[in-house]
């Protein structure tokens, strides 16, 4: 015979989720004839650890028998320590200041730990490359203008890959080339051990004229990564696996700060629904198509435009026949060889221009594509919107991506979001 204790028992001690710290919910009891049957229902972590022990403790419940004290107590003991080690199991998040490094948002540039001490550098977190490269102890004094630098010997936890280098060049023609480091890194409290930290042994005059940007996070798929001889993971890439979630997202703002998150989706940064499209990963970019466009109150164009969405990139470079449609609607507008772009008197009214990510739109305020003067006594102002005939690829840069939130999901397929904030 059951005795009431022992189905008060079996209750309590029907199996737990791992990871739940309530018992799953009970969704029927069948009381026939004395008999208990509870439905189960999955944690919706979709963890579940097995108790061998309450399997015996029910064997003892469905014949009838009393279940000795040891059992009872087993069961207890056996979910106790699952429920410890899956606390272990980390579900690591991270989050960190977007900080534009001038009054024209050229660069946002990000807080981050290398080593043991920690040593804190800037670095701009570029969804456009995969190489994460920093000034160092190693670069060339003469080469370093109030850069924060790495110093590899300085770290206990460093270690040198030896035989690797690294040589990368970018759209603008800046570069750095090195050699390879392992070592803690550290972005808004998520932490990689042994991350590939390619120390820069020579790095392009430009970089060294930008005193604010101690290096880069590249942030596209490892393909891309230039190490050799064998390439390195990119910090999310080695991140991936113990995240709560398989995403980082992008808050950048405009002459503000914003963030960078990671492993998890922060529902008040942005309104509405998050729309997603499918990213082609190769050759390593997040490449994905807009559904079109419009210009200020103009009629939306369905058109699919493909091209890289690139945190790394400042300006937005569209096909030209959009491009000339923009700024056919700005007094005085015109595309200057001289300037290498697309200028406008400064006093000119801007329209917005409007982008479509499947159904969704999004639309950029017309001060940002008032990029910046010339020269800063000068009358005539640079676009934001330029043509990207000769890159050989549209480019969706800064101007374009802080006017969302942006979702960059690593999921197979991987794909990525954009919602208004
Ligand atoms: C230009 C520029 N862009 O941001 C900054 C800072 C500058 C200023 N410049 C003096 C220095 C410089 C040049 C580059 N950077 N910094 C950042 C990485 N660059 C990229 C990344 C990428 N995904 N795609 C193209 N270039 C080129």
């Amino acid at each position: 015979m059951v005795s009431l204790t022992d189905l008060f028992l079996a209750s309590l001690l029907v199996p737990t989720s791992l990871g739940s710290a309530l018992p799953p919910r009970i969704d029927t009891i069948d009381q026939r004839g004395g008999r208990v049957t509870l439905k189960q229902v999955r944690n919706p972590r979709g963890h579940k650890a097995f108790n061998p022990a309450r399997a015996t403790y029910r064997t003892f419940l469905k014949y009838g028998v009393p279940a000795p004290d040891y059992i009872k107590k087993a069961v207890a003991h056996i979910d106790e320590e699952q429920e410890e080690a899956f606390a272990r199991i980390k579900r690591d998040t991270g989050s960190a200041a977007a900080i534009p490094i001038n009054e024209v948002d050229i660069a946002y540039v990000t807080p981050v730990t290398i080593g043991t001490p920690p040593q804190t550098l800037m670095l701009d977190l570029d969804t456009g490359s995969s190489d994460l490269w920093v000034f160092s102890s190693l670069t060339p004094s003469n080469q370093v203008r109030g850069q924060e630098i790495y110093s590899p010997t300085k770290s206990s936890t460093s270690k040198l890959l030896s035989g690797h280098t690294w040589s990368i060049r970018y759209g603008d023609g800046s570069g750095s080339r090195g050699t390879v480091y392992t070592d803690n890194f550290t972005i808004g409290g998520l932490e990689v051990k042994s991350q590939a930290v390619q120390a820069a042994l020579e790095v392009s005059s430009s970089f060294t004229q930008e005193q604010s940007l101690d290096g880069l996070v590249g942030l596209g798929f490892s393909a891309l990564n230039t190490v050799r001889p064998s390439s390195q993971l990119t910090f999310f890439d080695n991140a991936r696996p113990n995240l709560d979630e398989e995403v980082f997202t992008a808050d950048l703002k405009y002459h503000a700060t914003g963030s960078y998150d990671f492993g998890f989706i922060d529902s008040k940064k942005y309104a509405g629904n998050i729309t997603y499209t499918t990213v082609q990963q190769s050759p390593g970019y997040w490449t994905h198509s807009l559904s079109g466009y419009s210009v200020g109150s103009g009629a939306f164009q369905a058109s699919q435009i493909s091209g890289i969405s690139d945190t790394g990139t400042t300006l937005l470079y569209l096909p030209t026949a959009i491009v000339t449609a923009y700024y056919r609607q700005v007094q005085g507008a015109q595309n200057s060889q001289y300037y290498g772009g697309y200028v406008f008197p400064c006093s000119s009214t801007l329209p917005t221009f409007t982008f479509g990510i499947e159904g969704a739109r999004f639309t950029i305020p017309a001060s940002y594509i008032n990029y910046t003067r010339i020269s800063p006594t000068s009358t005539t102002c640079y676009g934001g919107l330029q043509s990207s005939s000769g890159l050989g690829i549209n480019i969706f840069g800064d101007v374009a991506l802080k006017a969302a939130f942006v979702v960059f999901s690593g999921t197979n397929p991987p794909r990525i979001g954009f919602a208004i904030k």
